[in-house]
């Protein structure tokens, strides 16, 4: 006993002197025992204690922030709800959940709670230093917002607005002339060869902006090279429209809240400084720095403003300002070009990206059959230049054939595959059977939700085949598996902060789709490895962290019916 207390003494002592001579030490110690303390409280005392997940995770954030600067977050994600369940602890304070109850709970709202407030990653999605509907946070903010331009993408309003003016079946007949007239002779057989990585996303891009801002104004990249050289410039570099240094590992920057603030209002005073001087030069100049599509937003909207038009766009609606009579929160012109510059990146990629998914698939031999039999299953399309009536456009958004292949890609290659960060509301929430305490981040990962459900994913994870087939109703068997897949399918989100362009990217898909294969048989055409000078199939990570089909390099060949 006496040599216990001996060497406590001269233990202490030692100690003592060491701090006495190595101030460092003073500070480190206390740091360790934090250190020490919070680790045993998070992983055995915390409220999140139970959720299972790795051990590491549970102690730092930062492993998860190094599967975000991985890239990895989303493969990473969708491991550890195989190896531990339906719920998962990503972090000290983050849960990842893949049920569907849990899915409705955060996004929809259960009884009369609404679903969680967005996380700050939204924040990023501002542009000209003002919110838009994406990127405000709260549901006061997001309403008011929602409600003004929700009728513009209806199903309703897309279906009537393009029965009467026949907008995207126009644009479809200008990408079956852009086959014929950019593609290139192939040495692998009949018919014309393109990449359709950028032929899509100037698909997409017409589209959208012919919505929002009105078809005279759209930006007509399919039409003719000269049209809006900037995007046909920018298209190897796709990431410069979208700012890269705050897009790339968007999750890496969440953590970086000051940083980020700094670099914003950094931005904000270089394009007022830019403004000035473009003014002084010019003084009916609408020139306002940054990206092309940032110019292209703004100048539009300030001409709208000055002209409104006749044709009832999203811009209209943004600019019309009925907002319940809310006066100081109606749209000036930058928090209308800040809405529909969103709008412009939100519906380019993202359609543009499944599309070309879905052409990649179906170009593969093994998938020549449902060419064949989508084909077999199509109405009689009249031309480009006459407008499909209601029913017909009907007839092929429900098609079920079409409707497989669509919904397959939806699936297995989510546009956006990411967790969509949501806040726990003051009060906590009970989420499946688990208490979660204020200001935890709840969240899904669309992919994780997608896949987790899938048998096939259970036995190989590897190796999720793209099988359409899953979509038909053979038997009455069938019935009750393909309504849980509907019931799964979460690639638009869901709830009021789902995607509000869902309708116009189906009915975009599907009359581009049913026009290629009534016009084509489409093969892969990359026999002669052919340059492709995009990056973009393994480098785009706005908001997707997951490189698809990297084998695929995009020259499809077009071969003529
Ligand atoms: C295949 C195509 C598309 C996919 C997979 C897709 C996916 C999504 C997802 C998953 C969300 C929810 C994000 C979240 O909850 O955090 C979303 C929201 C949104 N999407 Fe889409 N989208 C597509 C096409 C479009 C198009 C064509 C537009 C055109 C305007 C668009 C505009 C928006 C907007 C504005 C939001 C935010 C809605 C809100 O916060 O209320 N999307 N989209």
């Amino acid at each position: 006993m006496a040599i216990f207390q001996l060497s406590a003494k001269l233990g202490s002592s030692i100690l003592l002197g060491s701090i006495a001579n190595h101030p460092l030490l003073a500070l480190l110690i206390p740091l360790f025992a934090y250190g020490f303390i919070l680790a045993v409280y998070r992983l055995f005392f915390s409220p999140l204690s139970d959720v299972p997940g790795p051990k590491l995770a549970a102690v730092t954030r930062l492993w998860i922030l190094y599967q975000d600067y991985r890239d990895q977050r989303t493969d990473t994600i969708i491991d550890l709800h195989r190896k531990y369940g339906p719920v998962v602890r990503l972090g000290p304070n983050e849960v990842s959940f893949t049920s569907t109850s849990a899915v409705k709970d955060i996004y929809t709202g259960s009884g009369r709670e609404s679903g969680f407030p967005k996380g700050f990653l939204y924040a990023m999605f501002t542009h000209y230093g003002r919110y838009n509907m994406f990127s405000s946070l709260t549901s006061e903010a997001h309403s008011w917002r929602r409600r003004m331009i929700a009728s513009s993408y209806s199903l309703t309003n897309i279906l009537n607005r393009e029965a009467s003016r026949g907008d995207i079946w126009r644009t479809v007949g200008e990408y079956v002339q852009y086959v014929q007239r950019e593609g290139t002779e192939s040495k692998n057989g009949p018919g014309r060869s393109i990449d359709i990585y950028p032929a899509n996303i100037y698909f997409a891009c017409d589209n959208v902006s012919a919505h929002v801002f009105g078809e005279e104004r759209g930006t007509k990249t399919l039409g003719s090279l000269a049209d809006n050289a900037e995007i046909k410039l920018q298209r190897d570099s796709i990431d410069d429209w979208y700012v890269p240094t705050r897009r790339e590992k968007i999750y890496l920057w969440t953590d970086f809240n000051f940083a980020l603030r700094c670099f914003e209002a950094f931005e904000r005073t270089t394009q007022k400084v830019f403004r000035v001087i473009q003014r002084r030069v010019d003084p009916d100049s609408k020139y306002i720095g940054g990206t092309f599509l940032h110019n292209y937003a703004y100048k539009n909207m300030r001409e709208l403003k000055d002209r409104p038009s006749l044709e009832l766009t999203v811009a209209k609606n943004l600019l019309s300002g009925k907002v319940s009579g809310k006066a100081s929160e109606v749209f000036d012109e930058f928090g209308a070009a800040s809405e529909s510059m969103d709008h412009m990146l939100a519906g380019m990629d993202t359609t543009s990206d499944t599309l070309s998914f879905l052409l990649a698939m179906l170009s593969l031999p093994e998938h020549y059959e449902y060419q064949e039999t989508i084909r077999n299953s199509l109405p009689d399309l009249p031309s480009f230049d006459q407008p499909l009536n209601v029913a017909d456009i009907n007839q092929i958004l429900n098609n079920t054939y079409l409707n497989s292949v669509i919904k397959e890609t939806l699936l297995i290659f989510p546009a956006i595959p990411v967790t969509l960060p949501r806040v726990v509301p003051s009060g906590g929430r009970v989420v499946d059977g688990l208490w979660l305490p204020a200001g935890t981040l709840a969240s899904s990962s669309v992919r994780a939700v997608n896949l987790t459900f899938l048998p096939e994913f259970e036995k190989n994870p590897g190796n999720v085949q793209w099988k359409p087939s899953r979509w038909l109703i053979e038997s009455g068997a069938d019935k009750d598996r393909v309504q849980e897949l509907e019931r799964r399918l979460w690639s638009f989100g869901s709830g009021g902060r789902g995607c509000i362009g869902k309708h116009l990217a189906l009915t975009e898909m599907s009359l581009l789709l049913a026009a290629i294969l009534a016009n084509f048989k489409i093969r892969r055409d990359e026999g002669d490895a052919l340059e492709t000078p995009h990056s973009h199939w393994t480098c785009r990570r706005s908001f997707r962290d997951i490189a698809y089909l990297q084998d695929f390099h995009g020259f499809l060949r077009f071969e003529p019916l």
